[in-house]
């Protein structure tokens, strides 16, 4: 399949189950970050359009609301077999427009299709409870129902999967939903919605609303028609977003930055951690909130295990995420590069030890070669800032005490690793670091049915998993009185 013959590249906003275009023609143009051409471009609506995007979903909320769990369940399988239909084409456009490496993008695909079907499951499952009365002429229980429109803001560096991930909890729990997609990876989106419209999502409980994050969440926050409001992002603009949804209180979901702790300790195979700790720091070519963000390694496997990991490091293929080989892409744009070489700059002024190809070695000027920091020390940038890059920082420690304490000092609390085989430490580092997620001898983590997310300045509520549609979800209470006694 070429690029020139792809069907679900449309360049319109999908609002009320309509494919609409702004008529001042005010457009964001995308382009591929592998080689800078443009792909197309998208509406970018105004306010009055986001207005009419919101009515849109109010209204079919009144709806949406009422539907059984069978019909919600039976749209989102449709759905899905969508996205299994069109799963190639699927990935390709990913990784034309967000530059993952072919393979990866499968892998998203996958990943964002099982949600779909993890939440048209789940969806039956939101029971209410009913709990013992006090005296036998009242009934007491609690059903959940739906708190709404809720509205999204979804990134670029997972643009099919953190859209299922919020939108299919939303749509199972009785929401109708409202995303604004990254600019930079808008087309994801909009081939979701064509799917979503072929599967019967086309009344207004879908919307794909195209253009300025700010813009959109402005309008979102100011109204009570919308009563939730799910970012994914960055820690600064999710403090923004908390702020802007107290005027009409609304229920806040985030899932923010992180900066992952990798622990290695001496009782392990190296080789096994090496993988895992080139998995865990360069998929998504370093661009993944779950990416180890900081390496520590017991000091007597310390310089061996540097070792293994540039060798292994080296020997990645940096290029085009067309080609099937490709292990590194570009990253997201220029600012993204510049950033990653301030990092690196400012950890050599600091003593660190700079291992990896040359920069010139790049084949493109959005691409960043991947990179060790042995020997990165807590005052370094590299240490306290998520690198969103394909940048590696390594040091060494000597006692469990001490690198958990070093690993829990910082505002995030996403995911954390540690490999070792030792039972005891097994469970002294899962429960003794501070994240909301810990990986034990795995980097994979991640899937449907577990709740992905974090806590500290990583984010509040979880995604996927049991608890999933909470955010969805109001309990109401009920208390039935004037009863006959039995
Ligand atoms: N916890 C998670 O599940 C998770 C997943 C992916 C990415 N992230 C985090 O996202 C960050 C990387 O993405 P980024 O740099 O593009 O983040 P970002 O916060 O700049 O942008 C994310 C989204 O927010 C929108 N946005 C930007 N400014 C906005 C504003 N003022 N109001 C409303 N929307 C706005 C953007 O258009 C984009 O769609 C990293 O920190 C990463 O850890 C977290
Ligand atoms: N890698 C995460 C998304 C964050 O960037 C996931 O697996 O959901």
């Amino acid at each position: 399949m070429s690029n020139s013959t792809m069907t679900l590249l449309r360049e319109q906003a999908y609002v009320g189950g309509r494919w609409i275009v702004a008529e001042d023609k005010a457009r964001k143009w995308v382009n591929d970050p592998a080689t800078g051409e443009t792909i197309g471009h998208v509406p970018d609506l105004n306010a009055a359009y986001i207005d009419g995007a919101i009515d849109a979903a109010h209204h079919a909320f009144s709806t949406w609301r009422h539907t059984s769990v069978v019909e919600r369940a039976d749209k989102l399988l449709a759905w899905y077999d969508g996205m299994h239909e069109y799963a190639e084409e699927l990935a390709r456009l990913m990784t034309w427009e967000q530059g993952k490496p072919i393979g990866e993008a499968r892998g998203e695909v996958d990943y964002a299709a099982s949600f779909l079907r993890w939440f048209a499951e789940e969806g039956r499952r939101a029971n209410g409870s009913t709990i013992p009365p006090e005296n036998t002429q009242i009934a007491i229980g609690t059903v959940k129902e739906p708190v709404g429109v809720a509205a999204m803001i979804t990134p670029w560096n997972f643009p099919l999967a953190m859209i299922t991930r919020k939108v299919a909890a939303a749509l199972a729990a009785g929401c109708t939903t409202l995303v604004n997609p990254a600019n930079q990876t808008p087309f994801c989106a909009l081939s979701l919605a064509i799917l979503a419209e072929r599967a019967g999502l086309n009344n207004g409980e879908f919307n794909v609303v195209t253009g300025a994050g700010k813009l959109f969440s402005e309008r979102v926050c100011a109204t009570d028609k919308v009563r939730a409001l799910s970012f994914t992002g960055s820690t600064t603009v999710g403090r923004q977003l908390i702020r802007q949804s107290a005027d009409t209180v609304k229920c806040t979901a985030m899932e923010l930055g992180g900066n992952a702790p990798f622990i290695v300790c001496d009782d392990i195979d190296i080789d096994a951690a090496v993988e895992g700790a080139i998995a865990a720091k360069f998929q998504t070519s370093g661009q993944d909130c779950v990416a180890a963000n900081r390496i520590y390694v017991h000091r007597s496997i310390y310089e061996d295990f540097i070792g293994r990991f540039a060798e292994r490091m080296n020997a990645m293929k940096v290029g085009n995420g067309f080609d099937e080989d490709t292990e590194i892409g570009p990253l997201i744009n220029e600012d993204a590069v510049e950033k990653a070489q301030s990092l690196i700059d400012d950890a050599r002024d600091q003593g660190a030890r700079i291992i990896g190809r040359e920069q010139g070695a790049a084949p493109g000027s959005q691409f960043f070669m991947p990179t060790l920091v042995a020997d990165f020390t807590p005052d370094m940038q590299v240490s306290s800032e998520e690198s969103f890059a394909p940048i590696a920082p390594i040091c060494s420690f000597d006692d469990d005490d001490e690198v958990i304490a070093a690993a829990n000092d910082t505002i995030f609390g996403l995911a954390s690793y540690v490999y070792t085989h030792t039972d005891a430490r097994i469970r002294k580092f899962m429960r003794g670091l501070e994240y909301g997620m810990v990986g034990v001898n795995t980097m994979d983590i991640t899937g449907p049915h577990v709740p992905f997310g974090g806590i500290k300045q990583s984010g509040l509520g979880r995604e996927g998993g049991h608890v999933g549609m909470d955010e969805y979800l109001e309990t109401k209470y009920y208390c039935i009185g004037g009863l006959p006694a039995v």
